[in-house]
């Protein structure tokens, strides 16, 4: 027969000098459960405020290197490369845009605290001009809503604002006039552009059955143009200053609907009656970023330009040539006639390079002599689109 094989107990020392047992705690004695998850996440999350903690640090240390203060809210060559690390290391649950909107909150937080910025727009709160401003400032930063394109010129002018953020171009409905119009009456820069994916949604508190009036800006009605003719052909359409000034509407009024954003459905309480409306899923809107500062070159910029040529046959292809000499491309070209008696148009250039650029600096030049009016609006860092 095998020999017992002694136990832990008979083989200590206590054991053997046959002393009372003691009384041990059951956690010693059991073997050692693994921790929660709610444990774990309680320890993950004291690193991670740890961590954030010393990013914002750090981050207000760099911003408080900066030889100009201005240059704050326009470290771009700093954040692109930020952003591109992000992509480079981020493989696995969390998308793109989620990773970006909590380090851009985070970089926002440290700005704050360095130099603090008001910025006017288009609002009432949640506006896609809102959305915009937050995607580009953060929740820290002074957010002030006006209630039209050109106050929120009116603003950045007068001072009251450092920055003001207006929509100016949409990939399904084109330029927004009312944009391009103050460009032409206030001498305001273009410093920056927020480019974001617009999706619109039909909300009302009353059931689809009964909605009988449809609020929104213009541009957002005509982005849903297809779908309304398909969807709600006997409701009667209405124009309003903007999106969420429709959803607020909306709101008090029964029978009535807006085209709005889903951030406004939860700020003023409605309902959505049918989500992404939006005739072209691509429908992406481009936003300015107005104010006086000049934006240092980041490599991948643009540049935007008032241009009045003479009214004669030729004068506009002939001063093109500055762009196509130069191997430049342009991106962007509207044309709008000119306020008062005399005949001719204005036209509204964007294009790719910085004006700092010895090639770009050579093409404005060119351009210059040729025309009646010339206005550099500013060079800036170009976006991506967000989701
Ligand atoms: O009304 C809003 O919510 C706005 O921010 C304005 C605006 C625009 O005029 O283009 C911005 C984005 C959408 O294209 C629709 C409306």
């Amino acid at each position: 027969m095998p020999k017992k094989k002694p136990t832990r107990a008979a083989a200590s020392p206590r054991a053997q000098r046959k002393e009372k047992p003691v009384s041990v705690p059951k956690a010693v004695t059991r073997k050692k459960p693994s921790a929660s998850p709610a444990d774990r996440l309680k320890i993950v999350d004291r690193q991670l405020v740890q961590l954030l903690k010393d990013r914002v640090r750090l981050t207000i240390e760099h911003l408080q290197s900066l030889n100009d203060r201005r240059d704050v809210w326009f470290d771009s060559k700093n954040e692109q490369l930020l952003w591109e690390e992000l992509e480079q290391v981020n493989q696995g649950e969390l998308t793109r845009d989620v990773l970006r909107g909590v380090f851009r909150e985070l970089l926002c937080a440290a700005r704050s605290k360095v130099k603090t910025v008001r910025v006017a727009y288009l609002g009432p709160p949640f506006s896609f001009t809102h959305l915009a401003a937050l995607e580009r400032f953060g929740k820290t930063a002074d957010l002030i809503p006006v209630n039209s394109i050109a106050s929120v010129f009116e603003e950045v002018n007068k001072g009251h604002a450092e920055f003001g953020i207006v929509p100016i171009e949409n990939s399904t409905d084109g330029r927004i006039v009312d944009t391009l119009d103050m460009f032409t009456r206030l001498p305001l820069r273009i410093c920056g552009e927020v480019q974001m994916s617009v999706h619109h949604n039909l909300l009302s508190r009353s059931p689809r059955s009964e909605i009988t009036e449809i609020y929104s800006k213009p541009q957002a009605l005509s982005q849903c143009r297809d779908w309304l003719a398909r969807n709600m052909p006997q409701a009667k359409i209405y124009d309003v200053t903007s999106t969420s000034t429709a959803a607020a509407l909306a709101q008090t009024k029964p029978g009535a609907a807006a085209i709005a954003s889903r951030q406004a459905a939860v700020q003023y309480q409605l309902d959505i009656v049918a989500e992404t409306i939006e005739d072209n899923a691509h429908n992406v809107t481009r936003f300015a970023i107005i104010g006086d500062h000049e934006t240092s070159q980041t490599g991948s910029d643009r540049t935007a330009l008032l241009l009045q040529v003479p009214h004669t046959p030729g004068s506009l292809s002939d001063a093109l040539t500055a762009f196509k000499n130069n191997k430049i491309n342009l991106t962007w070209i509207e044309s709008f006639p000119l306020r008062g008696p005399e005949s001719g148009y204005l036209f509204f250039l964007d294009f790719e390079g910085h004006m700092k650029e010895p090639r770009i600096k050579k093409a404005l030049q060119l351009l210059e002599k040729k025309a009646v009016r010339m206005e550099i609006l500013g060079s800036y860092p170009r976006s991506e689109p967000l989701a």
